[in-house]
């Protein structure tokens, strides 16, 4: 089940808010319809808005009447604002959408066919690469789970939140090729449950063995010794090594330390944001009330009940036992190893 497609010069969108329900597609003719989904969780997840905004400047581009290179930029530069203003922890989707406009802005070509054209070349790479990077990821990864691990994650960080394959269940899914005969545990991870709709979902379809769990319940998994190790994804990960990820992954990460357990971010690259230093500086969503007090149209506290409701936490890099990426596993010292790494992708 594929997150993103593009076929026959239009982009599809799989719509996650009707999963596990129904299998529906949002046909994106325009690039506000991009935006919109990516805002209401449609399509989520960090290397997939990155992907979605990528492929929704293309349709927005092709939306554009221009006859000139220099007016056509200017439209697509404000389109790109526009979808990168959809979410804000995320590093993937302003990775992305910096990426197609620096292709397009150095591209020679003065004719605006000419320019889609790159355009729509350059969010296929963004796409096909994301989906070799997991690939590789689960390789590095699988190595550090034993064979019988169970394995509890958080939220949805499988081939619904990338291009294809996932970032901690591509290291979950490589295990199981390996023949590691893993097993998972899933947080549901309140409240928009991400990891009872989709990674439940995910692993059933694989026949990987999956137990849903409700957040407050893997501290006393863990304390049962049921969870070898934690792996979970992530959106921003800085330059000293603290991670946003879903909100609960931070108590995730305590909750692990204080029973000994190893704690693993996979992530691709383009999740590094190396222009911050620490995670005090990621900017943290914060989503609509009702996402908390309300569930499947019902109410489910008082009208009016104040609420805080921030999508991601930050998790510091002294919970984490190593990253996951798709040139190799970091270990502390993040901010030495993560400078490495970053820069030896450059090369
Ligand atoms: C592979 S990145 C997945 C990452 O994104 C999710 O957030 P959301 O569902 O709000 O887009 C969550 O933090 C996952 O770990």
């Amino acid at each position: 089940m594929e997150a993103i497609i593009w076929e026959n010069d239009r982009l599809r969108l799989l719509d996650q808010t009707k999963l596990p329900g129904s299998i529906e597609y949002i046909e994106c003719d325009n690039y506000r319809v991009v935006a919109e989904a990516i805002k209401r969780l449609s399509v989520r997840g960090a290397p997939a808005i990155g992907a979605a905004a990528a492929y929704g400047l293309v349709v927005g581009a092709k939306q554009i009447a221009a006859n000139d290179r220099a007016t056509f930029l200017a439209k697509v530069s404000a389109i790109a604002e526009e979808l990168g203003a959809t979410r804000p922890t995320a590093v993937n989707l302003r990775w992305a959408l910096e990426r197609m406009m620096m292709r397009l802005t150095t591209a020679p070509e003065q004719e605006v066919n000419k320019l889609l054209d790159i355009m729509l070349e350059e969010a296929h790479a963004i796409y096909n690469e994301d989906v070799q990077s997991n690939r590789r990821m689960g390789e590095y990864g699988q190595e550090l789970i034993p064979v019988g691990a169970r394995i509890l994650t958080h939220c949805n960080a499988g081939a619904l939140a990338t291009a294809g394959y996932g970032t901690a269940l591509g290291v979950i899914r490589a295990a199981q090729e390996k023949g590691k005969n893993v097993s998972v545990y899933a947080d549901e991870t309140r409240p928009l449950l991400q990891g009872a709709r989709l990674t439940t979902w995910e692993m059933v379809q694989e026949g990987i063995p999956v137990t849903l769990i409700t957040d407050n319940m893997a501290a006393y998994l863990m304390a049962k010794k049921k969870v070898d190790c934690v792996i979970v994804g992530a959106d921003r990960i800085t330059a000293n090594g603290d991670v946003a990820n879903k909100i609960g992954t931070y108590g995730l990460a305590v909750l692990a330390k204080h029973h000994n357990i190893p704690f693993y971010v996979a992530a691709p690259l383009s999740t590094i944001d190396m222009n911050l230093a620490s995670g005090d500086e990621i900017p943290i969503e914060e989503r609509d009330a009702k996402e908390v007090t309300h569930h499947g149209g019902q109410l489910m506290a008082p009208e009016g009940v104040q609420v805080w409701n921030p999508a991601f936490d930050v998790t510091p890099n002294s919970l984490v036992t190593a990253i996951i990426t798709e040139m190799g596993v970091v270990y502390p010292s993040y901010a030495e190893n993560l400078a490495k790494i970053c820069g030896k992708k450059k090369e």
